[in-house]
């Protein structure tokens, strides 16, 4: 058979390569659901997930009020002109409640009062001269300037936020602004992280011959806390099934989803399959047409989800980018697609071999014509950090691109979302 001849996706296919999107299915397939919730005081409910919608309880603003410190006045829905002359007959901070004027008249307002009945304006106070108890319009007041409408920015019964929603300080904001103190949100999803290999060293010790330091267990607990999880370091084991199928059995009597990185792959020292077995688990070894992050094993033990991640470093960022994501999403049971990234075409051109969909560190740059676009940086190492530390993000290159030139649109993953 002439491979080479063939169009990727078919030759992925031949070399038995699943797509991006089966994987996430698979992987996610072995996620238990059903995640308890609890009520949470709201200042401590930032990076949480919503457990229920929300509608709104009432409108906001709750009541037509002045956006400036200044006069409310009556307009009668015509301008009132430049050098009309207004008596100003009350006074109305915010949080009191306005007594109302009558045409002719104003009312002293600050920024966030209740507008007195009968007006339907306010005038900057700097757009005035004071006259005792006078004011005379430096400019013409128009009906409605510098009110902010009662409900203009939330109706009541209007859905504000949908269970599933991960929560920052905006949403915390938006939620205290109807007047609740706590959240229903849910229980923190327990993620514990193996990493395995004998040429693994921990930080802080000596490396000596043949060994590297394990970065990736710190990465991947960095990774599934930016996720919103409560990380289990479940540390470093050996090649050595036996070994790695009891500490996965460990972190899986607590934890809803076991992570190891190392082992993944075909060779007789690849043991992350051979462990969730021996660990009473059952699953698959996934071959999939994503570069880095070829290979994965994905499955259950117990309660528990698990995830095989490969042991190249940017496999293994990729891989739970990829996967951790879907298997996050179906524990949570708000499925969400695989992340879209948003379009920006390739600066520099950049030649690669195709077969797989690539996600390659690149930093944003400034075109020739002022514009911006990727860079692309690594040449496709998936042991390389660097790379990726110079990064912005991940530009998605599609699996039957080989040669991807200046001017070529592509997805772009920024780091900020992501990890
Ligand atoms: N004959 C084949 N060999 C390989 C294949 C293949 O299809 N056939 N696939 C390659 C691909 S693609 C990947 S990705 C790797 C996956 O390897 P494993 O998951 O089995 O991982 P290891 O072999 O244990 O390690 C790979 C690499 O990563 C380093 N590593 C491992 N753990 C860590 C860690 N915690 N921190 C930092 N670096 C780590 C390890 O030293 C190796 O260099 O397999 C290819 N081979
Ligand atoms: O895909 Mo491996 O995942 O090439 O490093």
């Amino acid at each position: 058979m002439n491979f080479q001849a063939m169009p990727p996706e078919v030759l992925a296919q031949e070399r038995g390569l699943i797509g991006i999107d089966e994987a996430r299915e698979r992987a996610a397939s072995y996620a238990g659901s059903g995640l308890a919730t609890e009520v949470a005081p709201l200042v401590c409910a930032a990076g949480r997930v919503l457990a229920a919608d929300l509608r709104a309880r009432h409108a906001q603003p709750p009541f037509d009020n002045s956006a400036m410190d200044g006069y409310a006045a009556f307009t009668n829905g015509e301008p009132l002109e430049a050098g009309s002359r207004l008596q100003v007959t009350s006074r109305t901070p915010a949080g009191s409640v306005a007594t109302p004027i009558s045409p002719g008249t104003c009312a002293r307002i600050f920024t966030g009062a209740s507008l007195p009945a009968g007006a339907d304006a306010v005038v900057m106070q700097e757009h005035v001269l004071r006259d005792g108890d006078h004011i005379v319009l430096r400019r013409a007041l128009m009906p409605g300037d510098n009110i902010r409408r009662q409900g203009e920015d939330i109706q009541p019964g209007e859905l504000l936020l949908s269970a599933g929603q991960r929560l920052d300080a905006r949403h915390v904001a938006l939620i205290a602004s109807q007047g609740h103190a706590l959240v229903r949100i849910q229980q923190r999803i327990r993620v514990g992280v193996i990493s395995t290999g004998r040429e693994l060293v921990q930080p802080g010790r000596e490396l000596e011959a043949a060994q590297i330091y394990d970065s990736n267990r710190p990465m991947l607990a960095t990774l599934a806390a930016h996720a919103g999880a409560e990380v289990v370091d479940g540390g470093w084991v050996d090649d050595e099934a036996d070994a790695l199928a009891a500490r996965m059995q460990d972190l899986a009597a607590t934890c809803q989803l076991v992570v190891t990185t190392g082992g993944a792959s075909v060779s007789e020292e690849d043991h992350s399959f051979a462990a969730l077995k021996r660990a009473g688990g059952h699953g698959e070894v996934l071959r999939i047409a994503l570069k880095p992050g070829k290979p994965a094993v994905v499955g259950r033990m117990g309660e528990a989800a698990y995830l095989g991640l490969p042991g190249n470093p940017v496999a293994a960022l990729v891989s739970w980018l990829m996967l951790g994501s879907a298997v996050l999403g179906r524990l949570r049971g708000f499925d969400f697609e695989r992340p879209r990234g948003e379009p920006l075409t390739c600066a520099v051109a950049h030649q690669r071999r195709p077969g797989r969909t690539e996600f390659a560190p690149a930093r944003v740059v400034t075109r020739p014509d002022g514009g911006k676009g990727l860079e692309i940086l690594g040449r496709g190492g998936s042991a390389r950090l660097m790379p990726l530390v110079l990064a912005d993000g991940l530009a998605e290159i599609p699996a039957a691109v080989a040669h991807v030139p200046a001017g070529m649109e592509l997805a772009f993953h920024r780091f900020g979302g992501c990890a």
